[in-house]
């Protein structure tokens, strides 16, 4: 089997900072350029008007005031008032923009991993808890819109505002302007030592999130299972154990996160320090009052976009490991895709050739099948029995080429199955899972799914052909009655008679049906072997079958075991022969 990652196995973590997840995200930024441009310009300017202020205040400390100028103070208070409300105003817009760019950006790169889920093969979803995929689409999308939309805007205007702040600086005092900059080189030099173990303390973050996540999802899922066995005890002490794990991961990442806020704010506090002191010594003839008020403000506002930048950069970090798990989702291979060459396949009667069939999973060490031949007519029913992993549904998914064989082919109507495109393939078949899963909608929209274009008629009819009609118009609402898997509207039988209709409605020349295991009572058993033997009617069909009943009723009996065909033959044939076969029924009866 894959190698399969559990909820209580950290999923691998990249080792190096791959700052290409970052220049990939710039794919999503560009789709929304001019709504970042304008927010940035937005921005620039709130800023710089949110700079002017101080200035006019110093200079009404130094000037107006000491004129006694009132009218002029006036007019300064008026201006004040003017800019600081355009700055208000234009930061307002400028948050509007960013709160649709960040739904924007989620928007699309959930579509992309959504995407890229319909197409992954089965071995992508056996190795790993289902949780821990949704838990990427979900919580880790969200979580980097915000830095991929104002994180980025915020990094560029903040970098814009520090120059600004400096230029305002240096055209009021040099000297004190250069003892303020002092502090930035230590702080780089921190900020470098720091990256490395903030940026392992948010995958690790990730990771304890991710597996608590897969485990509840598995306990909503098993929940029924639990609560019959009265797990309950067993369940919190796992549960108790994966939630530690993520908040004691949380807190250490918090604790290094805070570690460069204290370190920026620790140097901040120096460095604006020494130029009061410096400033109280210099003050007249050097520097005015007015100039050391100035100084103060603008000291103060620059320290800020520097403590902005280290949060931002925390985030940074923790959006990195977020966008190494999402892309690494975009980045996985298909692994079955249509040839260069691959044609469409013409509409098929239905004849199936194995041709000396070998197969072996990828990641396997052993053959699966070995040299497997079978050749079946149009129209034939073929049941597949045997032990458990033995290969049965194997033989099935090589039919509709989830997996290409190993060695040998298999062919449609003579065609080679690796050689036409799949959507060509699947769409003359019609496979049935074991459960006959049941969607969220209507009865009819379920049967619709098989073919959209499907009129309610046909819906109808086709229900009425597998025995589901009955039981369907019995429900208050019919046809219209909302239902989903989960619940408990349909019993198990009555899940299967519709998935039989969905499959019936799409008239696939080829069947492949994974039969339940499941008992249901009599009448609905019976009522599912005449469904099923309506839904066989003139079509090709490999059934796993575990009812006799079905077995039986079958063209062709194949009992598979060590590695191929060990048996075949009808029922009657196979009961006088008193090989594997019989002994199967023997022990069932
Ligand atoms: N995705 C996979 N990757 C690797 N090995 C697999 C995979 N799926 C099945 N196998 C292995 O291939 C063998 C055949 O499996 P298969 O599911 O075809 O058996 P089966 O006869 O249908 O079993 P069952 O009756 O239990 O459903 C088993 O040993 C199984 O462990």
């Amino acid at each position: 089997m894959a190698k399969k990652n559990r909820f209580d196995e950290d999923e691998r973590l990249e080792e190096e900072f791959n700052i290409n997840h970052l220049k990939r995200t710039f794919v999503y930024i560009g789709r929304r350029k001019k709504s970042m441009i304008m927010a940035l310009l937005f921005s620039a300017v709130s800023s710089v008007c949110s700079l002017i202020p101080a200035k006019i205040i110093g200079y009404a400390v130094d000037h107006t005031i000491p004129n006694k100028d009132v009218r002029q103070l006036l007019l300064l208070a008026l201006a004040v008032v003017v800019i600081v409300a355009l700055s208000v105003t234009l930061a307002v817009i400028r948050a509007r923009i960013m709160t649709r760019v960040g739904q924007d950006i989620i928007f699309d790169i959930r579509t992309d991993l959504f995407n890229k889920l319909q197409e992954l093969p089965f071995t992508f979803y056996d190795s790993r808890p289902h949780g821990k995929i949704l838990v990427r689409v979900i919580n880790y999308v969200n979580n980097v819109s915000d830095m991929l939309s104002n994180g980025m805007i915020n990094f560029v205007l903040e970098i814009f505002n520090i120059i600004f702040i400096l230029i305002f600086m240096f055209t009021t005092s040099v000297k004190m302007t250069l003892i303020i900059f002092a502090g930035v080189p230590v702080l780089i030099a921190g900020l470098a030592m720091l990256k490395p173990r903030q940026r392992r303390a948010w995958q690790i973050v990730n990771n304890k999130g991710s597996n608590m996540n897969a485990y509840l999802q598995e306990s909503i899922n098993g929940v029924a299972i639990s609560q019959n066995f009265v797990r309950q005890d067993e369940n919190e002490t796992i549960f108790d154990d994966l939630n530690l794990n993520n908040y004691e991961s949380v807190m250490h990442a918090i604790k290094l996160a805070y570690w460069t806020t204290n370190m920026v704010d620790l140097i901040s506090i120096v460095a604006i320090s020494v130029m009061y002191m410096a400033g109280v010594a210099w003050i007249r003839p050097a520097i005015t009052f007015g100039v050391l008020l100035v100084m103060a403000d603008y000291a103060w506002r620059m320290w800020q976009p520097i403590i902005n930048i280290a949060n931002l950069y925390n985030q940074l970090l923790n959006t990195l490991s977020y966008l190494e798990r999402i892309f690494e989702i975009i980045d996985e291979p298909v692994l079955l895709t249509d040839s260069e060459d691959a044609k469409e396949l013409p509409p098929i009667t239905g004849n199936v050739d194995f041709d000396d069939v070998t197969f072996c999973y990828d990641d396997g060490d052993e053959n699966v099948l070995e040299h497997v031949d079978l050749h079946v007519k149009a129209g034939e029913s073929i049941a597949l029995v045997g032990p458990t992993g033995a290969g049965k549904s194997t033989i099935v998914n090589l039919l509709s080429r989830f997996y290409d064989v190993t060695g040998g082919s298999v062919k449609i109507d003579g065609k080679d199955v690796r050689d036409v495109t799949i959507h060509s393939l699947r769409s003359q078949m019609g496979v049935m899972q074991q459960d006959g899963f049941i969607f969220t909608g209507s009865v009819s929209d379920n049967v619709r799914y098989g073919r959209l274009d499907a009129t309610q008629e046909e819906i109808e009819e086709a229900c009425r052909t597998v025995f589901a009609d009955e039981f369907i118009r019995e429900m208050e609402q019919g046809y219209d009655t909302q239902v989903e898997d989960k619940e408990s509207t349909l019993s198990q039988g009555q899940k299967q008679l519709v998935a039989f209709a969905r499959t019936l409605i799409r008239d696939p020349k080829i069947l492949i049906l994974d039969e339940a295991t499941s008992s249901i009572d009599t009448k609905t058993e019976r009522l599912v072997q005449e469904g099923l033997d309506r839904l066989m009617d003139g079509r090709t069909t490999f059934v796993v079958a575990h009812r006799l009943s079905t077995i039986k009723n079958c063209d062709k009996i194949l009992y598979i075991a060590n590695k191929g065909i060990a048996e075949m033959g009808t029922h009657s044939e196979l009961m006088k022969k008193r090989g594997f076969y019989y002994e199967m029924v023997t022990a069932q009866m």
